[in-house]
C-alpha cells in the first residue's frame, strides 16, 4: 500500500474525531495508509510544515489554518492546486459541491479550488444558561447587541460571576469576523481578493469604536481578556465566564468538559449601523498538498478527500465538532435527518454564513496575515490594559501590518 502523511493542528476532541475519520478510510480501503500526526497549534503546524518542505522531507497533506491561505497559494513550486491534482488522478474534485462561502475562500481567482476544504468554522456567541439564571437573566433571550452584551455582563458579576465575557481569537472574532459582520472593509482592494495592494482600514472609526467599548468592559470588569488562539475557551468552559465568543468548532470540547446548560446565538452587533449584521467569515483550516510527491500519492490523497467530503462524512464531522457541514450534500443531510430541531443552537454557524456576501464580507485575503493577528493582538492587549487609546493601538497595528503587506507584495512580483 502506498503511505500518506498528514500533519495537524486538531486536538481533544477533534482530535479523536479526526483519528477516527482516517481510521474509518484505512480501513475502508487496502491501496492506501493515511498516518495522522498531531503537530500542536494551527501556526506551529504551518511552520512544520513549511520549515520540512525547505528540508525537502514535507509532509504530503498539510492542514493549515485559514489565515494562511494567502501565503500557501503564493508558495509557487510548493503546493499543487487540489482541483487540478483530482483532475490529473481521474477522480475530480468539484467546487459546486460545496457551500458557496467554503469554496469562494480557498479558490484560485479563476475558480478553481486550491486547497481542500476540511474544518471550517466560523465565530458565534456562546452562554451559559445556567448563570444567566443566577443573575436574573431570562435565558431564553440572550444579548442581541454590543450594549446587552455589556449589560448582561454586569449582572453577571453582580451575581457572583467572576467573568462576564471574554472572546478567544481576538483578531478572527474582534477585528477580521466585525468588519464582516458590520459590512465594513478590513483592507483596501476588496479585503485583499481584489489585490496585493490591500492595505488595513482597522484604524477607521467603527473598529475604533468597538475597541473602546471592549477596553471600557474590560475596565468596568465585565470583559475578562483570555490570550490569544484559543487558551480562552477554559474561561468559558470552566464557567468562570458566563459569556463567550468563540469558534462553532469549540462545540464539542465545550459540551464534554463544561458542566452548564449551554446556550449559542448569532454574534452582537451595534444596532445603530446601518447594514449589520451582514454575514461572518470562515475560519478553521483546509487542507494543502505539497508538491513533487508519486502519481500514486497524488490518487491516494485524492481518493482521501474524496472520503472526506462524501456526505455522509462531511454530515458526521459537523454534528460532531460544531465546525459547519463544508458540503450542500453534507448541509441537506443534516437537516432532513431533523439534527437542528433536536440540538438548538448548532443551525446558527450555517445561518451566520448563509448570506449575499459583499465585498466586506467574502473573507480576507493577505499575505503574512497570520503575522499580521500577532501584531493586531499585541496592540489589543495594550488596549484592553488601559495603556493606550483605542485609536493610538490600532494605528500602531496599521502602520506596522502595512509594512508586512508592503514586503509580502514585493516578494511576489
Ligand atoms: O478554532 P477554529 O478551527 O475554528 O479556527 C479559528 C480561526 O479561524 C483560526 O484562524
Amino acid at each position: 500500500a502506498t503511505d500518506i502523511s498528514f500533519w495537524h493542528a486538531m486536538q481533544g476532541p477533534l482530535g479523536d474525531r479526526l483519528n477516527s475519520i482516517v481510521d474509518q478510510f484505512n480501513k475502508s480501503q487496502s491501496d492506501y495508509v493515511v498516518h495522522a500526526v498531531y503537530k500542536g497549534t494551527y501556526a506551529e503546524a504551518m511552520n512544520a510544515g513549511i520549515a520540512a518542505f525547505r528540508g525537502g522531507n514535507a509532509p504530503d497533506i498539510l492542514q493549515v489554518f485559514e489565515v494562511g491561505t494567502a501565503t500557501m497559494m503564493y508558495a509557487k513550486g510548493a503546493i499543487v492546486p487540489v482541483q487540478e491534482m483530482s483532475e490529473k488522478a481521474g477522480n475530480p474534485i468539484n467546487p459546486k459541491d460545496f457551500l458557496g462561502a467554503v469554496a469562494s475562500y480557498y479558490s484560485s481567482p479563476a475558480g478553481k479550488l486550491v486547497s481542500m476544504p476540511f474544518n471550517s468554522s466560523t465565530p458565534v456567541f456562546y452562554y451559559n444558561k445556567d448563570a444567566f439564571k443566577k443573575a436574573g437573566l431570562d435565558p431564553q433571550k440572550p444579548p442581541k447587541t454590543w450594549k446587552e452584551v455589556a449589560e448582561a455582563g454586569k449582572k453577571l458579576r453582580a451575581a457572583g460571576l467572576e467573568c462576564g465575557y471574554t472572546t478567544s481569537w481576538p483578531a478572527w472574532i474582534q477585528l477580521e469576523n466585525f468588519g464582516a459582520w458590520h459590512n465594513k472593509p478590513y483592507t483596501t482592494e476588496d479585503n485583499g481578493f481584489g489585490g496585493l495592494g490591500a492595505r488595513l482600514e482597522i484604524n477607521k472609526p467603527i473598529y475604533v469604536r468597538h475597541m473602546k467599548f471592549l477596553a471600557d468592559m474590560a475596565k468596568a470588569g465585565t470583559f475578562t481578556y483570555g490570550g490569544r488562539g484559543d487558551t480562552p475557551n477554559a474561561l468559558f468552559i470552566s464557567g468562570k465566564c458566563g459569556m463567550f465568543t468563540g469558534s462553532s468548532g469549540t462545540r464539542a470540547s465545550i459540551l464534554k468538559n463544561g458542566n452548564f446548560s449551554l446556550g449559542t446565538t448569532t454574534l452582537p452587533y451595534y444596532a445603530d449601523v446601518k447594514g449589520a449584521p451582514q454575514n461572518t467569515i470562515i475560519g478553521g483550516a483546509s487542507l494543502w498538498v505539497f508538491a513533487k510527491k508519486s502519481p500514486a500519492v497524488y490518487k491516494g490523497v485524492t481518493k482521501f478527500f474524496k472520503f472526506l467530503s462524501s456526505p455522509e462524512q462531511a454530515a458526521a464531522w459537523h454534528q460532531d465538532t460544531g465546525y459547519v457541514p463544508i458540503t450542500k450534500a453534507g448541509y441537506d443531510l443534516t437537516k432532513k435527518s431533523g439534527y437542528y430541531d433536536k440540538n438548538p443552537g448548532t443551525e446558527i454557524a450555517v445561518n451566520e454564513l448563509n448570506a449575499t456576501t459583499t465585498k466586506n464580507s467574502r473573507g480576507v485575503r493577505l499575505g503574512y496575515l497570520p503575522q499580521i493577528r500577532d501584531i493586531e493582538e499585541g496592540d489589543m492587549e495594550q488596549i484592553f490594559a488601559g495603556k493606550v487609546t483605542a485609536q493610538a493601538g490600532l494605528d500602531n497595528a496599521v502602520k506596522r501590518g502595512n509594512e508586512l503587506l508592503v514586503r509580502f507584495e514585493k516578494s511576489v512580483k
